[in-house]
């Protein structure tokens, strides 16, 4: 089944255990419920796509295993008999539409049409057929998800079935490493910008796919694989008038701040050092400004460099704190299975959720530390539910973490930092993990001219040169003034200096390296 082959071939570990979880609460539900007692809400959209992939691969396993085959069937050796329900809206997109239509014929689906609301199709359906169970590709994180698990029965005041949500715990990034290892095909506006789609009346492209450059000046969108933050699929979710997709997004509904986010403007980043080590002045962080070299190399700012505590109130505070307000936090420092490793607790308490074992870091650990494990579970295999995501490379035994918008870097050096940085650009080349921008460009002038001379040409200058970062420190009281350039211009860097000399007559002006 070309399916399960795709997932079980390829080296994505984290798919393969939330395909194996998935394909087991369809078995489940096979067990529970006859074919003619069960059906697939199935409307175009990713999270349906992915689902129809898993439904077909567990029928054809649960097929298989019946009649004992170990799986060596043709896939048309088994027909796939799930009913399938689409509720036509006229306020869908034409493309969702006709890819609905023409998926149902490619994979030769039984589609019933309801043109009604959900509520009085459902109704209807349930009326005319024995249905006990509904497959739905909702996910945590969807509105609609809020309290509901793998099985949950219908809402008081709907007609009685049993809800089944096989991708519930899927992360955004899940549900397209699925699409992209198994090669579906799925809706053509996803490689539009769109991240996740409504109706026309309330879905635009997301704002942080746009792309605006001199070659495209209406802007134009990438590829919905390359969100970097699956928190803001919804970001696209807006009244069509009230928001132009490529600009300023006027809000954004998780609680990131309102700002410009487009491709042009800044993307920022915090930095945590967890070490009560650093704050005893014993040990000095390296890694923050190595760090902070990095993001710059990729045109980010960093907006802070904060050291805490090894103490899970400190590091969540730190983590609230920075995380609404910055596109990426790094933290490290405090990760292990020592008392003070208390880095994973704090950012789990930071997004209101627990730590619980997770079963694929805890084989990387196995593979890495052999049974050497603390307790009946390995404590360090403890990371935040529901929102971690393993940041796989072949170059690291053991894979990075990340939490929404928070990368845990387990680096104790900057060699290690250096290997773990290498490890996120090479991914975010192929997952848009972080957007690389282009570079920062700077420039360091040293001068002999006095403080009291330099200090109104250089505010007047600021005025001037809105566009660039324009600072000034000495590396001693009385030794030269260092003046910094930084933008993302070379042109407007050099006109600036020039405008400098201009301003200060008195002073000579030398490079610094
Ligand atoms: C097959 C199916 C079953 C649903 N069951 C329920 C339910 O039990 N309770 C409920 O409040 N909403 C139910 N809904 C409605 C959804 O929760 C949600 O309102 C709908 O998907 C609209 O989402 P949207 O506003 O993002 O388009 C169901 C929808 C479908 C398609
Ligand atoms: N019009 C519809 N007809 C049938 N099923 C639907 C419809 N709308 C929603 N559903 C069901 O609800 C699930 C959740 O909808 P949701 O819009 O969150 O996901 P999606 O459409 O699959 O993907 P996306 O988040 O990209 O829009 C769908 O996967 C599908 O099972
Ligand atoms: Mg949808």
């Amino acid at each position: 089944m070309e399916i399960d082959i795709a997932v079980r071939e390829s080296d994505d570990r984290r798919l393969k255990t939330k395909y194996k979880n998935a394909i087991y609460v369809i078995q489940r539900a096979f067990a529970l419920y006859s074919v003619d007692e069960v059906a697939f809400s199935f409307n175009g959209g990713k999270d349906s796509t992915v689902l129809l992939h898993l439904l077909r691969a567990g029928y054809y396993l649960h097929k298989a295993e019946k009649i004992g085959c170990n799986g060596d069937l043709m896939d048309g050796e088994i027909a796939y008999p799930i009913r399938t329900i689409y509720f036509e809206s006229a306020s869908a997109f034409p493309e969702i539409n006709s890819f609905t239509y023409e998926t149902a014929k490619s994979y030769g689906l039984q589609m019933e049409i309801i043109r009604l609301d959900f509520k009085a199709g459902l109704e209807a359906l349930l009326k005319a057929k024995p249905i006990r169970a509904i497959f739905l590709g909702v996910r945590i994180g969807d509105p609609t998800a809020v309290g509901q698990e793998q099985f949950s029965p219908s809402s008081p005041g709907w007609p009685p079935f049993m809800r089944v949500n096989p991708i519930l715990d899927w992360s955004y990034r899940d549900v397209w490493s699925f699409l992209l290892t198994c090669k579906v095909r799925y809706c053509s506006l996803y490689d539009e910008g769109y991240t996740s789609i409504g109706s026309v009346h309330d879905t635009v492209p997301n704002g942080l796919l746009c792309i605006r450059d001199s070659s495209n000046p209406e802007g134009k969108f990438r590829p919905a694989y390359l969100l970097a933050d699956g928190r803001l699929e919804r970001a696209g979710r807006v009244k069509k008038n009230s928001s132009p997709p490529c600009g300023q997004l006027a809000s954004v509904s998780n609680g990131l701040k309102s700002r410009d986010l487009s491709w042009h403007s800044m993307l920022t980043a915090s930095i945590i050092a967890v070490g009560d080590e650093i704050l005893f002045g014993t040990v000095e962080d390296k890694l923050g400004s190595s760090l902070c070299r990095r993001l710059h190399s990729i045109g980010w700012t960093v907006s802070q460099l904060a050291v805490t505590r090894n103490d899970i109130d400190s590091v969540a505070d730190e983590v609230v704190k920075r995380k609404s307000t910055n596109d990426m936090v790094f933290i490290y420092g405090g990760i292990g299975p020592l008392h003070s490793d208390v880095t994973l607790a704090g950012v789990a308490k930071a997004f209101g959720v627990r730590t619980a074992p997770d079963e694929e870091f805890e084989e990387y650990l196995r593979h890495l530390i052999g049974e050497k494990c603390t307790g009946d579970r390995n404590e360090m295999a403890q990371l935040p539910e529901g929102i971690t995501e393993l940041l796989h490379h072949e170059q690291l035994p053991v894979p990075l973490i990340k939490c929404h918008n928070v990368i845990i870097l387990s680096a104790t050096n900057v060699a290690e930092l250096d290997l773990q940085w290498d490890c996120l650009l090479d991914l975010s080349s192929s997952n848009g993990l972080l957007v690389l921008m282009e570079p920062l460009q700077s420039k360091r002038l040293c001068t002999n001219t006095s403080d009291v001379e330099a200090a109104q040409p250089l505010s007047k200058l600021c005025l001037e040169f809105p566009d660039l970062y324009i600072g000034a420190y000495r590396a001693s009281r009385n030794g030269p003034l260092i003046i910094t350039f930084q933008g993302k211009d070379q042109g407007r860097i050099a006109a600036a200096t020039a405008a400098l000399s201009e301003k200060v007559h008195t002073g000579q002006f030398s490079e610094v390296d």
